[in-house]
């Protein structure tokens, strides 16, 4: 199992565990495929998003304060993928796989009123495997699609929340790219349309520092142009040079 050993983050804070879930590259950024076109042939829909994800958790890793990343994923060939980066990877108990890297996948269910969608069970999927080794830590989750990510501002938002049940919604403002628990604290995700408002209902207290890579999921290809203009990983820009090598 994957864990940093020393916790670099700043006095007194506790480190924080990150469940990324990762929907099958293949079947997942429909809306960015839709306002992209169609890229087959120069590269896959499936090698963008997975290069979406690589480059959000080489970002995720390498923050002060994430102790450890939990890849919570559907597609096996996917998640095998992503063993070069320092992250844990299991299955989300949805699509039939389930234990890997030495993890037992296990079943979603929930005791929680938000609603119900492939995404938030397969937090709760992880948010159970990462409380059973830690009770007491802060459990995050953190979109997969934040390809512009800073590890600097993922630290800050981790300050910023200071022990408080807390979000970070997107540039737009709807949605929600990072979602932290209180130590000990259940996670309690309501992750789908609408998720700001959402956690803000369910008491989880907006983070209000700038954060734009943070703020820069990529739903459409107009995010992409965004994030882009922030600056791409390394991966996602390999990819997308492609295209630009091409035509
Ligand atoms: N493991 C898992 N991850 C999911 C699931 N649904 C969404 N995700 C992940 O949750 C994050 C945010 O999801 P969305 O932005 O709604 O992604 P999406 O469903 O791939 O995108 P659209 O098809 O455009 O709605 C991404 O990291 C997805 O890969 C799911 O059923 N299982
Ligand atoms: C599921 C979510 O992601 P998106 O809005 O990017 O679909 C969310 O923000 O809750």
């Amino acid at each position: 199992m994957t864990c940093r050993d020393v916790f670099s983050g700043k006095d007194g804070e506790v480190a924080v565990d990150l469940i990324v879930p990762l929907k099958r590259p293949s079947l997942g950024k429909s809306r960015l495929r839709e306002t992209l076109g169609h890229p087959e042939g120069r590269y896959s829909h499936a090698e963008l998003v997975l290069a979406l994800a690589f480059d959000t958790l080489r970002a995720a890793t390498a923050a002060p304060g994430v102790r450890r990343v939990l890849v919570v994923g559907s597609d096996p060939v996917a998640l095998a993928a992503l063993r070069e980066l320092d992250v844990d990877v299991v299955g989300d108990g949805i699509s039939g796989i389930s234990g890997i890297s030495g993890m037992s996948g296990m079943s979603g269910g929930s005791n929680d009123e938000g609603p119900e969608n492939g995404l938030n069970t397969a937090l709760r999927v992880g948010e159970r495997l990462l409380r059973a080794d830690d009770p007491g830590g802060v459990v995050g989750a953190l979109q997969a699609d934040l390809p512009a990510l800073r590890p600097g501002e993922l630290a800050e938002a981790l300050h910023e929340a200071r022990g408080r049940r807390a979000f970070v919604a997107d540039r737009h403002g709807t949605g929600t790219t990072l979602l932290l628990s209180s130590p000990g604290e259940p996670l309690r995700p309501r992750f789908g349309p609408g998720s700001a408002h959402a956690h803000t209902l369910s008491g989880a207290h907006p983070l209000a520092a700038g954060l734009p890579s943070l703020r820069g999921d990529v739903d459409t290809s107009g995010d992409l142009d965004h994030a882009r203009l922030l600056g791409l990983g390394d991966r996602t820009r390999a990819v997308l040079d492609r295209v630009c090598l091409l035509s």
